[in-house]
């Protein structure tokens, strides 16, 4: 195992000059070693790029790529030591499973009690041991992936073992079970893994930490916890959840404070509103963005002229849906809308309603005009980390 450092950028036409010209704009960023990692992004961002940067198959234009600290920019992906599982099933048909998986192993010279030992716990965690003997040929795709996945797993001294939207030909149902069959194949063996996907769920079941990529950049590298709560970059909380997160177009006053269509939210200067107190002080005379998850709006009934509650906006309802784990609520709030997600054992107010949707508390964030994240809740507020995963389970 190995931990990798990365510090270079790519671009795939000779001579780059503008942003659009880099698959990967400069980054540095390291993989820890043991850890498992999910690199995110719609099609396109540079997920394989980056990929084919570690394993060797790719040369980035720009800087250089570390193993433990030794600069293996130039070698290849067996120099590197480097497995590797692609979106389709590269195996022997004319092996049996067995062979298959052992195939690897025994190209190194590994001793044959050693492969069989080896060769047998992989088939018992991925639940193929009852056809070790079956030639691959009368496989299904679904099992036949399984081997490449368990292929890629056996080696005990490889550098990483990356995966390139492997789940993609494998059925729904079995996606799912083999999504956290990785999560704990990682716990058991130990092993650097690397695992490029488009789909959230996936990334969010399956790593530790997450790589959150848009246009060649790696906005943010977290936990599934840390992008949920702290989305460091607009992106991240558009991407990540469902649906992702609101953003009201935002200002301050001359004191800092915030406003919403040149209003003031209420109660900020007593400080009274519940868990939000920014961490630093808000740019005076600003145009920003307030950021804030559909399952942190509070919806409130507001009767006709009455005042509005601390942290809360004016809003009307124009749509209210069953999703069947809960309801989704959708306001207008002047040009904008907004959206709430609520228990599905409370009572959603009517269409047409007037509402205050409170936007400002502890999960409330707050990004500049360049979509990064300037302030949050200050310490204090109420956590809840587990929330991200939770809500991947709810979307399988
Ligand atoms: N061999 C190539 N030559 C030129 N441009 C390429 C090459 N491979 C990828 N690109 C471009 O580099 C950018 C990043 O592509 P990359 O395949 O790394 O993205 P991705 O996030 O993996 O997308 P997908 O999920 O669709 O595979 C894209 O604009 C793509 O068109």
């Amino acid at each position: 195992m190995a931990r990798i450092d990365l510090d270079l950028a790519h671009a795939y036409r000779p001579d780059p000059k503008e942003d659009s010209d880099y698959a990967l704009l400069p980054l540095t960023m390291s993989f820890e070693d043991g850890g498992a990692y999910a690199l995110l992004g719609p099609s396109g961002c540079g997920k394989t790029t980056l990929l084919n940067i570690v394993s060797g198959l790719l040369r980035p234009s720009q800087g250089g790529v570390r193993f433990d600290g030794r600069d293996v920019t130039a070698l290849t992906p067996q120099q590197r030591n480097i497995a590797q599982v692609f979106q389709f099933p590269v195996i022997y048909d004319t092996m049996t499973v067995a062979e298959n998986l052992a195939f690897p192993l025994r190209n190194r010279g590994v001793a044959k009690e050693r492969i069989r030992a080896r060769v047998g716990r992989i088939a018992e965690m991925l639940e193929l041991s009852d056809q070790l003997d079956r030639r691959a040929s009368g496989l299904t795709a679904d099992a036949k992936q399984k081997i490449s996945l368990g292929r890629g797993l056996v080696r005990e001294d490889v550098s990483a073992v990356l995966f390139d939207e492997p789940l993609t030909v494998i059925d729904p149902h079995l996606k799912w079970q083999l999504r956290r069959k990785l999560k704990q194949i990682h716990h058991e063996l130990k092993l650097t893994l690397i695992y490029v996907t488009h789909d959230q769920v996936e990334a969010l079941t399956f790593a530790d930490r997450i790589v959150v990529m848009t246009r060649g950049r790696a906005v943010q590298v977290g936990s599934a916890g840390e992008l949920f709560e702290r989305p460091s970059h607009r992106f991240v909380g558009h991407f990540i959840g469902s649906p992702g997160m609101n953003f009201l177009r935002a200002a301050t006053d001359a004191s800092g404070a915030l406003t919403l269509a040149g209003r003031p939210i209420p109660g900020q200067a007593d400080g009274d509103v519940p868990g939000w107190r920014p961490d630093g002080r808000l740019p005076p005379g600003a145009a920003l963005s307030l950021g804030i998850r559909p399952e942190y709006v509070e919806v409130h009934a507001l009767a006709d002229g009455g005042p509005l509650p601390d942290g809360c906006v004016a809003g009307q309802v124009e749509r209210v849906q069953d999703i069947g784990t809960y309801w989704l609520l959708t306001a207008a709030i002047g040009g904008e809308t907004l959206k709430a997600r609520l228990s599905a054992q409370s009572h959603p107010p009517a269409v047409g309603a007037r509402v205050a949707l409170r936007v400002l508390g502890p999960h409330t964030c707050i990004y500049g005009a360049d979509d990064a994240l300037i302030a949050t809740a200050a310490p204090g507020r109420e956590e809840r980390p587990d929330r991200t995963r939770r809500d991947a389970e709810d979307l399988r």
